[in-house]
């Protein structure tokens, strides 16, 4: 069945990077040298992209996501708890992109050993801010709070990250939610001062992973299923 749908999106995949192929020469052949060369390498790029089918990889056909290229994966997007596959939901919020923290963020987890497998920047609306705090709805600071998260003074960036026990330990990496508790060296006991700013977010649960992964992310190829050539060296058992 896999074989079929993969020549099948093959051969999909290789009428369309023909036609690109065959545009692509009509508009090149006036500039000669350079235009046949362009051709050449814009076929050889739509080769390489036929074959990645081959290896599992299918070419989506919506004009939105015409450019994406993601993996076939059989992982839900919000991982598999309990094993090397386990996802949790980071968030750099407001404060913390305003004040150019996302790289050193991001740095700690890969650092650690982690794997970015989801990232995107946004200004999240008040529905998805109020669903993601839903728990939160009858606290007098909610109001705030949504505010401060949806007021574009500054984007939030979301992020899924992969690795063992990445829930429980990214939620230690992060530091207590008040930051007067959080001990140095965790994120918010080296950058953060009160509890209404400190600048990021992380998953508390299995359960709370998986609603709020699908919440932030689920688009086709938003999160992808990859393999780091350092995962023998970080993850394995003796
Ligand atoms: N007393 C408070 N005053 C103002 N803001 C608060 C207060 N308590 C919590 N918050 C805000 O609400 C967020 C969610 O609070 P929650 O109790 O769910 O803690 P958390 O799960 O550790 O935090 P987060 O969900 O951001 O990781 C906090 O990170 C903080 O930004």
């Amino acid at each position: 069945m896999f074989i079929r749908t993969a020549a099948s999106t093959l051969r999909q995949a290789a009428r369309r990077q023909s036609t690109t192929a065959l545009a692509t020469r009509s508009i090149s052949t006036s500039s000669g040298q350079q235009g046949a060369r362009s051709t050449a390498f814009r076929f050889g790029t739509a080769a390489a992209a036929a074959a990645a089918v081959t290896f599992g990889y299918t070419l989506l056909t919506s004009k939105q996501e015409s450019l994406v290229v993601h993996a076939d994966s059989s992982v839900p997007i919000y991982g598999v708890p309990g094993t090397s596959k386990e996802r949790t939901f980071i968030a750099v919020k407001p404060d913390g992109v305003q004040r150019g923290l996302i790289s050193d963020i991001i740095a700690r987890f890969e650092r650690r050993g982690y794997k970015l497998v989801g990232m995107k920047l946004l200004v999240p609306s008040q529905a998805l801010a109020r669903e993601h705090y839903a728990d939160l709805s009858s606290k007098p600071f909610f109001a705030g709070l949504v505010d401060y998260m949806t007021n574009g003074k500054a984007p939030v960036v979301g992020m899924v990250w992969e690795g063992p026990s990445v829930i429980k330990q990214g939620r230690i990496m992060l530091g207590a939610t008040d930051p007067k508790a959080a001990g140095p060296g965790t994120i918010r006991g080296d950058y953060c001062l009160t509890i209404g700013r400190n600048i990021c977010h992380g998953s508390d649960s299995a359960e709370s992973a998986q609603k709020e992964i699908s919440l932030w992310f689920g688009g086709k190829g938003e999160v992808v299923d990859w393999t780091s050539n350092n995962e023998e060296w970080i993850i394995s058992d003796n």
